[in-house]
């Protein structure tokens, strides 16, 4: 199962689809929101006499789920007061509608539009139990303006619990970027489908809980959206990994190739050809610079090694161009580039295979850094899967890291379209972008991860998989970037994020695999 994560521009299309053509009133789409966050609210808020709950709203329909909120809580008993940031007269349509409905039941809501009247808010924070935040929602454009910074600041400094209706205020729907300030939310209530804004860093930092609910928008009006950004997530692991079928062998579960290693990283090689074997490949081949061989050949157990023919500098030779196409072809998959040292020969034998091999071919790190000719890429009969980090991105497509961090997904689906690859840009959030044009974020993994060899495990996780049979390669990658992460995060619960060791990764992947098929 994957959840659909939308921009601010798409969920107001839903939202408007549903109401215009659907005839979904807004008003009811609104009070069913506002129920789902009195729900919530409720259970932060223990003694219903003395509990106080500020309500602060802004001046679009965020602020119009706010208003409804208010008066569910105090219809519930519970003691509110609503604060509203801007002027009255700027609320308009089904926002409009909850504020008049406070005003007839005689519930104050207080305007804030001067500095001065921020002394008022602090002092109102000091005695309450809970903080609703409805300023600003999906509808937010660019650097917060008015005293919105303030009263953002003031919040936070409050340490009061804060709910945040849809995305916490100030944290930008699409991106997640902060410009200024956020609301630091205990919990945000986001409704119908996320928003990029709330797994994206920074802005996942400022959510707290995420807690998505149905308001009651038609899933065929979500359908034909044509959404083509997914959350990966539990569930859709549980979907995708193959099932060991009884009556199997080694040659079920396919025969691997890795091409890695150079003087001073045979580590490289033996993290890749641990992690294939670990997530269940069936035979695996080292295919190593000959003076590293018997140093494989101590570190390994399970997989077999291949001595290449190597340059006086333990990398390979061109010669081992021939030797490693002798390897593959009876074996399914070809991983190449861990810890192989980026140099001419690198360049000739990565080229040579793209051009002369139909099968899947896995490609990182030194495997990357040698890439010059995109356009091979192209016309590969076979499978292909990048997995650069943003240093190796940055040379593939010219462009600087800090652009990459900021426009990921965006440049990933062009390449993977464009060279007709799947791609796996690591990053705080890793993307995977296919041909199709499909993106999958990957929500697992932590800073404990951000260490040399972590790459390998990884490749030698995604080659593992493609042995096996029936793992597509789409399947393969998200599979095997969801369950390094998730590692990752069962290891540092252990182990902290500063002792996080990448070979870590590979001793809690078993951990990681019965999370993923607890019901399976
Ligand atoms: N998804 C659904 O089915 C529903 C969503 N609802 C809620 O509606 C908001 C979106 O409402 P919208 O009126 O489009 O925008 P906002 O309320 O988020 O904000 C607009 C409001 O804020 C002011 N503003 C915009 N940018 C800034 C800024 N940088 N600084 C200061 N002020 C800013 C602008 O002037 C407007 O007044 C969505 O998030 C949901 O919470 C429906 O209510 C229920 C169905
Ligand atoms: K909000």
């Amino acid at each position: 199962m994957k959840i659909k994560l939308v921009t601010a521009d798409q969920m107001k299309e839903i939202d408007r689809y549903s109401i215009e053509e659907i005839g979904i009133p807004g008003i009811v789409l609104m009070e069913r929101a506002a129920l789902e966050v009195k729900k919530v609210a409720e259970d932060y808020l223990s003694d219903l006499k003395k509990s106080k709950v500020i309500v602060l709203v802004g001046t679009g329909n965020n602020g119009g789920d706010g208003l409804a909120v208010a008066r569910m809580l105090q219809e519930a008993g519970y003691n509110v007061e609503v604060f509203i940031v801007g002027e009255k007269v700027k609320v308009t349509d089904d926002a409009k509608v909850n504020l008049n409905i406070l005003e007839k039941l005689k519930i104050e809501v207080k305007e804030i539009v001067m500095v001065e009247e921020l002394l008022d808010l602090k002092t109102r924070l000091d005695s309450s139990d809970l903080i609703i935040d409805a300023l600003l929602g999906t509808g937010i454009k660019g650097k917060l303006r008015g005293i919105y910074p303030e009263v953002i600041s003031i919040v936070n400094k409050s340490n009061l619990p804060v709910i945040s209706i849809d995305i916490p205020s100030g944290v930008e729907a699409d991106t997640g970027r902060v410009e200024d300030i956020a609301i630091q939310a205990k919990e945000t209530i986001t409704f119908a489908l996320p928003k990029l804004g709330t797994i994206l860093y920074p802005g996942a930092e400022y959510v707290g809980k995420l807690k998505i609910v149905d308001i009651g928008i038609p899933h065929q009006v979500i359908k034909q959206q044509n959404i083509d950004i997914s959350l990966i997530t539990d569930k859709l692991i549980n979907d995708l990994l193959p099932t060991r079928e009884k009556d199997s062998h080694k040659g079920t579960y396919g025969r691997l190739l890795l091409v890695a290693g150079s003087t001073g990283m045979t580590g490289a090689a033996t993290l890749s050809a641990q992690a294939s074997l670990k997530i269940g490949a069936g035979l695996v081949t080292v295919a190593i610079p000959k003076s590293l061989n018997s140093i494989l050949e101590n570190k390994l157990t399970e997989a077999m090694t291949y001595p290449l023919s190597e340059t006086e500098f333990g990398t390979l030779a061109i010669a081992a161009l021939e030797e490693i196409e002798k390897l593959i072809d009876n074996r399914d998959v070809l991983a190449i580039g861990p810890g192989l040292t980026a140099r001419d020969e690198i360049d000739y034998i990565v080229t040579s295979l793209l051009k002369k091999t139909d099968k899947t071919l896995v490609i990182d790190a030194d495997g990357l850094n040698v890439i010059n000719n995109l356009e091979i890429l192209k016309e590969r009969e076979g499978s292909t899967i990048l997995t650069p980090h943003p240093g190796e991105m940055s040379r593939l497509v010219n462009k600087s890291i800090k652009y990459i961090k900021k426009n990921s997904i965006k440049i990933a689906k062009e390449f993977s379209q464009e060279y007709g690859v799947v791609l796996l840009l690591k990053g705080a959030r890793t993307i995977i972008a296919t041909p199709k044009g499909n993106i999958y974020i990957n929500p697992t993994g932590n800073s404990g991860m951000a260490t040399g060899g972590s790459g390998d495990v990884l490749t030698g996780l995604i080659a593992g998989l493609l042995a096996q049979k029936n793992v597509d390669v789409r399947a393969a990658t998200i599979i095997a970037t969801y369950l390094h992460g998730l590692a990752g995060d069962l290891a540092v619960e252990d182990l902290t994020e500063y002792s996080l060791l990448p070979s870590n990764l590979i001793d809690y992947l078993p951990q990681a695999l019965k999370v993923v098929t607890s019901d399976k």
